[in-house]
């Protein structure tokens, strides 16, 4: 496919740390807030604006806060992948200001301490919260080829696009630093269950579009990226290789005997020398298969053309992120791959500090790069230092917070925004468009590309004339409005509707 919908699904991990009590002083309220306790405080302002945990917000995307403590971010759906990575940062921004929020009013409850949310994939429990993709693939796919191609490639893309881990040292293996988050953490290769067996492509068949077209596919074996640079080259280099598969151009053999066993053994090998066995007997490194899929993409490119503008920045990344890893020279790619950039970082202060891999500090520097806060978090830091590329600016993230990408995304959030200034109570989902009013009318939209419908604004007509009636708020105003500005309404009543009381007679 040349357009194609990607969204992406973030859960955080929360913590609050209570603060150590003076010296002399009895330790007070200081308890640490259990993780769930915390992610109520912090969908407050959530519940607030849309009276649910679950809610669409006037981007286009979704927050979300399951039953345990992780809260999730959807995306709104993008057909660009720089909408997209605005968007996801979009999303990252929206739980700082949650978190901002919720420090204050834990303060004022009487709780000491700190609030960190954490845009990574394992907590010091050792638990595991995902990042998931989503591409929007045609129906046609021939399943069986898909897979074939794409574990192999997602199986080894940790080395391009992992966001790095520091492993303390255990009974089998001393402390060392990993590609990956996830990769201990997946159980399967495919499989349709999210929860229980963790498969690194999940076959649930929701399309969230007309599904005698679409399938909506579901890989659930990435890293959260902090960089935006990394993460142009995850969704770039991934959407390219579906792409061959769509084209059902030979991709090559690189089929794994054992993609669970491969994921983790590639993983815990920075050296990039780990070889994997594929069916048939032949064995290959991770860089191997890489280049070996790297070099049919550019082929194809050349022979097809290029179906997006950063098609060869793509190209140039992956190149070079292959390149470090096979001559181990990692300072080609620390200023733009998270998993270098977090290892000369951790690399530095193990330098600094005069430590050795195993001290726990190196663990807390691993977390502190995920923490969301742009003041505090390390990858924040190294951003401000200017140590790291980015590949779009704080303005688009801004931006991305009020404003839905042009996809179908556009129209959920000005229906949104519309029902809300008239006070009428709707409901929308991915697909679904009702006024609770007039539930006989709902808007089945299974187009994701649309930016915009009829039917939509015929319904939303029912409301009022919204060109006389409504007022578009400034951003200034609407960052009064609450936590976030992402939670706040585009439109105010501003006609007649909103005039001066009548006059006494
Ligand atoms: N047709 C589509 N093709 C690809 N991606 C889509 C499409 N429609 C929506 N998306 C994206 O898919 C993601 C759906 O996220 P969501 O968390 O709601 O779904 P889910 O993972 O299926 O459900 P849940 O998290 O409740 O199990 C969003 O990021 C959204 O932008
Ligand atoms: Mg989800």
């Amino acid at each position: 496919m040349d357009r194609r919908v990607y969204g992406v699904e973030t859960e955080f991990g929360l913590v609050h740390r209570p603060a150590a009590a003076p010296e002399g002083v009895a330790a007070g309220p200081g308890r640490g807030l259990p993780p769930d306790e915390l992610a109520r405080y912090l969908f407050r302002p959530v519940v607030e604006f849309g009276r649910s945990s679950n809610i669409f917000i006037p981007n286009g995307s979704r927050l979300y806060l399951d039953v345990g403590s992780h809260p999730e971010y959807a995306t709104a759906e993008c057909a660009d992948l720089l909408d997209l990575i605005a968007c996801d940062r979009a999303g990252e921004a929206i739980m700082h200001d949650l978190a901002v929020w919720t420090q204050e009013r834990i303060t004022a409850d009487g709780f000491n301490g700190q609030v960190y949310v954490l845009k990574n994939n394992v907590d010091s429990a050792g638990n595991s919260y995902g990042s998931h993709e989503n591409y929007l693939i045609p129906r046609t796919t021939h399943f069986r080829r898909l897979s074939s191609i794409l574990l192999p490639f997602l199986v080894t893309r940790q080395i391009i696009a992992g966001a790095g881990r520091v492993v303390p040292s255990d009974t089998e293996r001393e402390a060392h630093f990993a590609f990956s988050q996830r990769a201990d953490h997946m159980w399967e290769g495919i499989s349709s269950a999210t929860t229980r067996s963790r498969p690194i492509i999940n076959t649930r068949d929701e399309p969230h579009a007309d599904a005698a077209e679409h399938r909506r596919l579901h890989v659930i074996v990435g890293d959260s990226n902090m960089s935006s640079t990394t993460s142009l080259l995850r969704y770039g280099s991934t959407d390219l290789v579906l792409r061959m598969v769509e084209s059902g151009v030979p991709v090559g053999d690189f089929e794994l005997e054992n993609p669970i066993g491969a994921i983790r053994h590639i993983s815990h090998d920075i050296t990039g020398q780990a070889k994997v066995r594929i069916r048939g007997g032949d064995e290959f490194t991770a860089v191997e298969i890489q280049r070996g899929l790297l070099e049919r993409a550019q082929r194809f490119v050349r022979q097809h053309g290029a179906h997006h503008e950063h098609v060869q920045e793509i190209f140039e990344l992956w190149e070079r992120a292959l390149e470090a890893v096979q001559t181990g020279d990692h300072s080609l790619i620390d200023r733009d791959i998270d998993w270098a950039i977090k290892k000369r970082l951790v690399e530095d202060v193990a330098n600094r500090q005069g430590i050795g891999f195993d001290h726990p500090r190196l663990e807390q520097i691993d977390m502190a790069y995920h923490d969301v806060n742009p003041q505090r978090g390390l990858f924040h830091l190294l951003r401000r230092r200017g140590l790291v590329n980015e590949v779009i600016t704080d303005e688009q993230v801004q931006q991305a917070m009020v404003t839905p990408p042009a996809t179908r995304a556009a129209i959920r959030g000005e229906f949104l925004s519309t029902a809300r200034a008239y006070g009428a109570e709707c409901t929308v989902d991915w697909v679904h468009h009702k006024l609770v009013d007039r539930p006989l009318e709902t808007v089945m939209l299974k187009d994701p590309f649309a930016t915009e419908d009829p039917r939509i604004e015929s319904l939303l007509a029912r409301l009022g004339d919204p060109s006389t009636q409504l007022r578009e708020l400034s951003l200034a105003e609407r960052q009064q409005q609450s936590a976030s500005v992402a939670l706040s309404d585009r439109y105010v009543l501003a006609g007649p509707a909103a005039a001066a009381e009548p006059p006494l007679i």
